[in-house]
């Protein structure tokens, strides 16, 4: 895998390098266009500050959010654009689309040592394309702007996106710094983990994360399961849910899991229940077994968080991914820091993964230096230590 360092040998004064980056920032929930978490955007800067300083014209393209191949204003790049400016200290030029004439006469307007954002990519139908020649055909179009490629988006490295697979086949490609590095780290901790080995997962990402749960079982000695994604294994113990957060589709595969587990699955025994999805929502705790039919859960309880920080506490190595329950509104937020807190404190090893997580370190303050890593992808770390191959990465080291 040829890295940014061995571009910047070979010089890049004067040409157009392609960067793809995961900016896809959290956003404030009450504030539409407030970014709450900029960690992605920094995360990058290494590679693009490097870039621009070596006089390169630097295009760089992300996806924000799951927008349907087609231009939604909701999800676009702009604020995005205003901050990655602030942070480099100099100008972000922005395109307000993808690959259309804004962004051809932008890019062809480029001079040495600046830096274009192009509108959300996922605003083309060609990005996500689960047909390659409609991916390879956008991905044309994208390898037109530049003379290389750079990857710095770990959190989308799971991703066979036109972005993300197909374009590094057709320019000369290198590995961000980003990429490598936390391809580094978690090389090693799925290779040798020390024991005990505990793996705590939550957040909404339901469908996605089973699957993980599967794979990685036979690794860790205990699984903790929080978040969204507790209510659909409770649901397969026998337990009514309420108005949670649920994958009915989902329930018999968790039961198979939680056979399979012996034990090893740990789940929540109490919930914070509210009226609804709001900060304001009338809430109190509940033992799993009594969760009202017209409540929805929002964190793991009390007698929860102890139990999940006691397994922590013994641990040698933690892979966490996903918050607990929703932190980003501040009556939900215990489960989640509760559970960071207990991981900081273990004797050994410990990488959070994942956007949101990581957003919850540092907005609940916690100390991030605490932490062993903290990856900026949740979905492509997990899937790294379930031994899947990364599109993105197989796509480099071609
Ligand atoms: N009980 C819950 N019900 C609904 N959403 C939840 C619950 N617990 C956590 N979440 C939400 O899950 C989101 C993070 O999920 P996810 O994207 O899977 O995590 P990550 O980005 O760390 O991989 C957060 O925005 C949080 O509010
Ligand atoms: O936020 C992301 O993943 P994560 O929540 O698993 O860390 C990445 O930007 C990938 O986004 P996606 O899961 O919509 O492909």
């Amino acid at each position: 895998m040829k890295t940014l360092d061995d571009l910047l040998g070979e010089g890049v004064s004067g040409r157009r390098v392609f960067v793809r980056a995961d900016l896809n920032v959290p956003f404030d929930k009450g504030n539409p266009g407030v970014i709450s978490d900029d960690g992605r955007a920094r995360a990058v800067l290494p590679t693009l500050t490097a870039l621009r300083d070596a006089g390169a014209r630097v295009i760089v393209a992300s996806h924000l959010g799951r927008p349907k191949g087609a231009p939604d204003p909701k999800f676009t790049l702009a604020p995005v654009a205003t901050r990655l400016g602030e942070l480099l200290g100099s100008d972000v030029i922005f395109a307000n689309d993808t690959v259309g004439a804004d962004a051809q006469a932008k890019v062809a307007a480029l001079t040495d040592g600046q830096v274009l954002l192009l509108e959300n990519l996922r605003f083309n139908e060609g990005e996500t394309s689960k047909d390659e020649a409609v991916r390879g055909a956008f991905a044309d179009e994208l390898a037109k702007f530049a003379d290389f490629y750079v990857d710095d988006a770990f959190g989308a490295v799971h991703r066979k996106h036109a972005s993300v697979y197909d374009l590094p086949a057709r320019l000369p490609h290198y590995a961000g710094g980003l990429v490598v590095k936390e391809v580094e780290v978690l090389r090693k901790v799925s290779e040798t983990p020390e024991k005990p080995y505990v793996v705590v997962l939550g957040g909404s990402k339901v469908s996605d994360k089973l699957a993980v749960i599967q794979a990685l079982l036979p690794k860790v000695d205990k699984l903790l399961v929080g978040g969204g994604m507790c209510f659909t294994f409770l649901k397969a113990q026998g337990y009514e849910v309420g108005k949670s957060l649920l994958e009915t589709e989902m329930v018999e595969t968790c039961q198979q899991l939680l056979a399979e587990a012996d034990g090893r699955i740990v789940l929540p025994v109490d919930v914070v229940a509210a009226t609804e999805f709001s900060a304001d929502a009338e809430h109190a705790v509940s033992d799993i077994a009594e969760i009202p039919a017209d409540r929805l859960g929002l964190d793991i309880g009390p007698r929860s968080t102890e139990l999940f920080a006691s397994a922590i506490a013994g641990a040698r190595t933690v892979f966490w991914n996903g918050p607990m329950g929703v932190f980003e509104l501040a009556p939900f937020a215990a489960g989640t820091r509760g559970v960071a807190e207990a991981i900081t404190k273990i004797d050994g090893f410990s990488v959070v993964g994942g956007g949101d997580s990581a957003a919850a370190v540092r907005t609940l303050g916690l100390d991030e230096s605490a932490f062993g890593h903290i990856s900026t992808g949740g979905g492509a770390s997990l899937e790294y230590l379930e031994g899947k191959t990364l599109p993105g990465v197989a796509a480099l080291e071609k």
